[in-house]
């Protein structure tokens, strides 16, 4: 099925804390859209990986069961591999972060092989206004669940976008499934 589908309680609000504190044991980086040049017009969000963190395995053990439930019960996809480190986005007000509409799937080894997309909410609604992820699977646009610990899936060439976030900042945990190109 090539509609989206969602976990509300993926991770509880204590292991968001846990993503949240691990991603931050080392400074972000500035995200890069392509290989490392960056457009802020686009994108403006830092970023850590937790395959460079010691203690996450715990995080990606979660990821590939939900992964595997929701590929067993709804999409049913030709999935083959986790090519991609999870990664752990952080958008702030100081520089109205945010994520204009996009789909994962680009050019190049890895991003050409992306099937289904994961965002994990990691913050608290109420710690910050703006900051909404919006997918657009057909002629309606629907603002996924902001509760904290919610998982939305979704094909990967599924459009979506982060709205600016206007005060407080706003974590998210992406991952992304990979396999043969969809035909
Ligand atoms: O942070 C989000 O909610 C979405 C992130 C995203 O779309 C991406 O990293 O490709
Ligand atoms: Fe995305």
């Amino acid at each position: 099925m090539l509609s989206v589908y969602a976990f509300p309680e993926a991770f509880s609000p204590a292991e968001c804390d846990a993503i949240v504190t691990l991603a931050r044991e080392e400074e972000l980086s500035d995200a890069g859209l392509v290989k490392n040049r960056s457009d802020h017009n686009l994108r403006r969000a830092d970023l850590a990986w937790l395959d460079e963190r010691a203690g996450g395995d715990w995080i990606m053990e979660r990821i590939m069961r939900l992964v595997a439930e929701a590929n067993r019960t709804h999409f049913d996809f030709a999935l083959t591999e986790f090519g991609e480190s999870p990664q752990v986005a952080r958008y702030g007000a100081e520089r109205e972060g945010h994520f204009t509409w996009h789909s994962d799937i680009g050019e190049g080894a890895l991003a050409s092989r992306r099937k289904l997309t994961m965002v994990v909410q990691l913050s608290d609604p109420a710690e910050y206004k703006g900051g909404a992820l919006e997918l657009q699977p057909d002629a309606n646009i629907r603002e996924s669940d902001r509760a904290k610990g919610s998982a939305v899936l979704f094909p990967s060439f599924v459009l979506h976008r982060v709205t600016p976030v206007t005060s407080g900042e706003r974590f998210s945990l992406s991952t992304w499934v990979h396999g043969p190109a969809f035909r």
